[in-house]
């Protein structure tokens, strides 16, 4: 719950939308309320045939009966005492006796006197009633009726408008807290360290920032409306219900604490359920994110029925974990209402009684309870329970609030617990700005594991001095891609350091570091968006002749030009639309415009044409001067532009040396390099 009341904290900078929909909510609740009194009248007038006029002043008559009536008894009393004081003689020879005969009269004089002046206010009110009834109603049953009747038609119109204005505040407020909820949780996401994104999986994070966030919306919008607005109405019947009899409101009340210790279990129940629920939605987002980002592997290997089956299962096992939070919520409203009606029927049975027997004092085991002043009418019985009942509604409705407020809940710490990570690379923002790198890069002793216990790089020490290209060659897996992943800090070493011109890299200016670097990875990743504001990403500040430069630099203006909307070409989901040597040519321009001081070359052309590739190595030979370069390749000879080759055999640096030097001192060098021949010569 704890991460749900931290959602609401987005929600506080709408505090005044939030106050005018409580005021509503009171507003249609105290309308709510006095509705059910309309019932007291109009049963009134169909049972006894009278209009109101005549009934307020058969009101008015029998209250003043009964003042009077007390107030002769008193005087009775007061005389009783005086005429034996007068006499001299008492009833009671005993004076102690006396005493107490004083003293208990005394406060009976008090009682009466009490209820004399609850007589007078009802007096006061019913004169007042009065007053308004001759003025407003008319005199005719049939026209008294419709009247009342009107007047309940306009107070449900009132409440209907308060009650618009409030759903859409709250609505609104919910809205704009999962704007600034989903910004939030998105500008700490990027912030993440790689490794932490990679953990959870891009699907699973989807799922948390579209599914979870609509749980939490769900949850916010029910807070600020139902919660606030369902209670206020029982508040209002409690109000009233009390006004008639608070004896029988009480025993009514009874009956909350166990409804209350009900939802807590239940609510208990549905977050465990919820969680689990949401957990089974990540897995089914990973599978449908999977499947259609490796369509073509799926069909080429004609799995569509195994994907059928894998996310047939998936669902099955969500649409089970579902099942398990309808089962709560369905239940939660049945025992909730059997709680509500028991309560009524109590209190419902204990006015009955008083009713029947015109009593106004119940025993129970023995003790006397006083239940009303007067004995109750069936009208005011019937009104009570029509209160009681309209209490319980809202009830009955907070039962399946507190579930869905279990589900936000879930879905909160889902959002928060992603959102509390910190990033293990520090951005260092007050860190060392770095320079135009102009010295030397240099790995002490570098050595990583993504996970304990299964070392990638051991004891790398290489020093680079600026401008230098330098080629990582070794087999699969050896840790080329991860050496070179520590310089832009995508994740830090677990021993040794990296210094780039002297400045150790965690202490350094983590933005100052990554504007120098530009990458082309194997892995091409084009945005959807146009070709050209895809080259823009290396820097945004670039003039269309700087784009239009770089991409001839990297051989891929000729092309661009070829499609049918040029650079205004939208690249596609994941440049679709392009082959893969072509990609490689837009990322390289990319890399180009951003005028790297460290470029870090990846495959960076893997998947283009022997042709493109030797146009491409061309530029490369006049694009690295004054940039130390890094090129991962398999390719040995791409290796030729390379000033020094580094051999890495796992995740140790076997050799360095050039190619003449290699092919004489290094075994692995040699089979690399004897397998490339192969392969070129097949
Ligand atoms: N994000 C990751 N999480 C866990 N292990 C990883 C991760 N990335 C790579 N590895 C593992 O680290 C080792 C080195 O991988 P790396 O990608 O650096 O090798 P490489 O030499 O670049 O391979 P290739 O030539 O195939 O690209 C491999 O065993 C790989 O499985």
């Amino acid at each position: 719950m704890r991460n749900f009341l931290r959602t609401l904290k987005y929600s506080w900078k709408y505090r005044a939308r939030l106050i005018i929909s409580v005021l509503c909510a009171i507003a249609a609740a105290a309308l709510w309320g006095s509705n059910f009194t309309a019932i007291y009248p109009v049963l009134k007038i169909l049972g006894s045939r009278q209009n109101l006029h005549q009934w307020v002043d058969q009101k008015l008559k029998t209250l003043q009966d009964e003042a009077s009536r007390d107030s002769e008894n008193i005087q009775k009393i007061r005389d009783y005492l005086e005429e034996d004081v007068k006499k001299g003689k008492y009833q009671w020879a005993d004076p102690g006796l006396r005493k107490h005969e004083e003293l208990y009269l005394s406060g009976k004089i008090a009682q009466i006197e009490s209820r004399m002046d609850s007589t007078a206010s009802r007096i006061y009110r019913y004169q007042q009633l009065k007053v308004y009834v001759i003025k407003h109603l008319p005199q005719d049953l049939f026209l008294t009726l419709a009247a009342i009747l009107g007047l309940v038609v306009l107070a449900v119109a009132i409440k209907g408008f308060f009650e618009f204005w409030q759903e859409w505040l709250v609505g609104s407020v919910m809205n704009k807290t999962l704007y600034d909820l989903r910004n939030d949780f998105f500008r700490k996401t990027i912030q993440q360290d790689l490794r932490q994104i990679q953990e959870s999986g891009s699907a699973d994070l989807m799922t948390r920032f579209t599914n979870d966030t609509e749980q939490i919306g769900v949850g916010v919008k029910i807070l600020y409306g139902k919660v606030i607005a369902e209670p206020l109405r029982a508040l209002s019947c409690v109000v009233i219900a009390a006004m008639i009899s608070w004896q029988l409101t009480v025993l009514f009340l009874i009956m909350t604490p166990v409804s209350l210790v009900l939802m807590a279990k239940t609510s208990r129940m549905m977050k465990k359920a919820t969680r689990r629920v949401l957990d089974r939605m990540s897995s089914i987002y990973k599978i449908l994110q999977e499947t259609f980002q490796g369509l073509r592997v799926v069909k080429a290997f004609t799995m569509e029925s195994y994907e059928r089956r894998r996310f047939s299962e998936a669902t099955r096992d969500y649409a089970d974990r579902s099942m398990r939070v309808i089962t709560i919520d369905a239940l939660a409203g049945p025992l909730i209402e059997i709680l509500g009606i028991t309560a009524v029927s109590c209190a419902l049975l204990a006015g009955a009684y008083l009713v029947l027997n015109e009593k106004t004092h119940l025993v129970i085991a023995g003790m006397s309870f006083r239940m009303s002043q007067s004995p109750i009418e069936i009208e005011t019985l019937l009104n009570l329970f029509a209160l009681l009942v309209g209490m319980a509604d809202p009830i009955r409705k907070l039962s399946s609030v507190y579930t869905k407020i279990q589900n936000a809940s879930a879905a909160s710490d889902r959002v928060f617990q992603f959102m509390d990570k910190a990033p293990e690379v520090k951005p260092n923002a007050s860190g060392p700005q770095l320079e135009r790198h102009s010295k030397s890069i240099v790995f002490k002793d570098v050595c990583f594991s993504y996970h304990d216990g299964y070392p990638v790089l051991t004891n790398i020490s290489l020093k680079v001095a600026a401008g230098e290209t330098i080629a990582l060659v070794g087999s699969n897996g050896c840790g080329k891609s991860t050496l070179l992943n520590l310089l832009p800090r995508f994740y830090d070493p677990n021993h040794g350091s990296i210094l780039i011109d002297e400045i150790d890299l965690r202490e350094a200016n983590l933005r100052s570091l990554r504007k120098q670097i530009g990458i082309v990875t194997q892995d091409t990743i084009l945005f959807d968006d146009t070709i050209f504001n895809n080259i823009l990403y290396g820097n945004r500040q670039a003039t269309k002749e700087e784009v239009i430069e770089a991409s001839k630099k990297a051989f891929a203006h000729e092309f661009i030009l070829k499609l049918s909307g040029g650079y205004e070409t939208l690249a596609g989901e994941a440049g679709k639309s392009l082959s893969g040597g072509q990609k490689q040519r837009i990322a390289l321009a990319r890399a180009i415009l951003r005028n790297p001081s460290i470029l870090i070359l990846d495959e960076h052309t893997s998947q283009c044409d022997p042709v493109s590739e030797n146009l491409i190595h061309d530029v490369l030979k006049d694009f690295k001067k004054g940039r130390t370069v890094f090129i991962i390749t398999h390719k040995m000879h791409a290796v030729e532009i390379a000033d020094r080759i580094v051999v890495l055999d796992k995740g140790r640096i076997e050799a360095i040396g050039t190619h003449e030097q290699l092919i004489e001192s290094s075994y692995t060098y040699q089979r690399l390099v004897d397998a490339h021949a192969v392969r070129r010569a097949a």
